[in-house]
């Protein structure tokens, strides 16, 4: 049982006792709820980072839903932590935190994760058990409602893109869906954390054709790239998910974009395929360091135009 630490891959259990002390260590700007239980019976929290106050916008970061992308855990752990230690010393993220919220969810499919710890480390689906097959587990990111079952997904479940049976059968997308749709319209961005590729992509993945507000997600990407590239020189490609990665359908960016969460992106972190999931944990401060600038640009937008 080893320490936590922001350098380093943190197992489940210290990732939670890790929520409970930063909460209690900031109680003015952390709070630590829990939005549901996974399919085998584990938490699934959620903190709450920002300065306490009525009707403000949110942004809703997620990490962990795909149990191999280890290094995402390890954002938004590091993006807390430099919430905490930004505020009341770095002006740009003050504002932010005095006036937006910041739903963090530190690790949304805590079943796969701990099943990479423990069995393999190339899971990336739930864990929860299929009928009439030894197969197991359906994947997150193909399980909402938003083009469910048709593109870039199967009903096959010993596929890594099983759809599932039903938008939302997991009780983890179940939880993720109902926190979100309980916290419309204040709301305005949804980022979703997985790896890898090095790629910032939003709606659509499900079809072709274009988001309504294809144009501001498009320049607003472009933004956040050069933020991010401004620091290592990482580079980082943009657009449409259908089209900048491949067509899948079921994801939970579409999903966010179509019930009105506008700011609605997919990060895919380092790197391109050297280690690919298996990120040296030699590159964790610098993928996490980078990727705050790409968020932060995020927010600022949000804040100044949602
Ligand atoms: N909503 C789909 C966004 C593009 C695909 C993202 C990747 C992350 Se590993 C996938 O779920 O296959
Ligand atoms: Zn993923
Ligand atoms: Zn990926
Ligand atoms: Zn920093």
């Amino acid at each position: 049982r080893s320490v936590h630490s922001y350098e380093q891959y943190n197992e489940l259990e210290n990732i939670y006792a890790w929520t409970a002390n930063i909460a209690a260590q900031n109680p003015n700007l952390v709070t630590r709820s829990q939005i549901g239980t996974s399919f085998e019976g584990r938490p699934i929290y959620l903190l709450k980072v920002g300065k306490a106050g009525a009707n403000k916008n949110a942004i809703f970061i997620d990490c962990g839903f795909h149990a191999r992308e280890w290094i995402t855990p390890a954002f938004c752990q590091w993006f807390v932590k430099e919430a905490v230690n930004s505020y009341g010393s770095d002006p740009e993220f003050t504002n932010l935190l005095n006036n937006l919220d910041f739903y963090v969810l530190p690790v949304l499919n805590v079943d796969g994760y701990v099943y990479t710890w423990t069995n393999d480390r190339m899971w990336r689906k739930t864990r929860s058990l299929n009928k009439n097959t030894p197969c197991v587990g359906t994947d997150p990111n193909r399980n909402f409602a938003a083009g469910w079952g048709t593109n870039g997904a199967t009903s096959s479940p010993c596929s890594e893109v099983y759809c599932g049976t039903i938008p939302e059968s997991e009780s983890e997308t179940r939880a993720l869906g109902d926190f979100i749709r309980s916290n419309l319209p204040a709301i305005k961005s949804y980022l979703t954390i997985h790896s890898y590729s090095q790629m910032l992509l939003f709606p659509y993945s499900y079809t072709h054709k274009l988001a309504n507000d294809y144009d501001e997600l498009f320049t607003l990407a472009e933004g956040a790239v050069n933020a991010l590239s401004s620091l290592y020189g990482t580079q980082y490609t943009y657009g449409p998910g259908g089209k900048t990665i491949y067509l899948s359908s079921g994801g939970s960016d579409d999903w966010a974009y179509d019930t009105g969460v506008k700011y609605s992106f997919t990060f895919e972190l380092r790197d391109t395929g050297k280690y690919g999931f298996i990120l040296p944990e030699s590159e964790i401060v610098e993928t996490c360091e980078e990727t705050m600038l790409a968020v932060k640009y995020i927010a600022n937008h949000v804040l100044n135009n949602a």
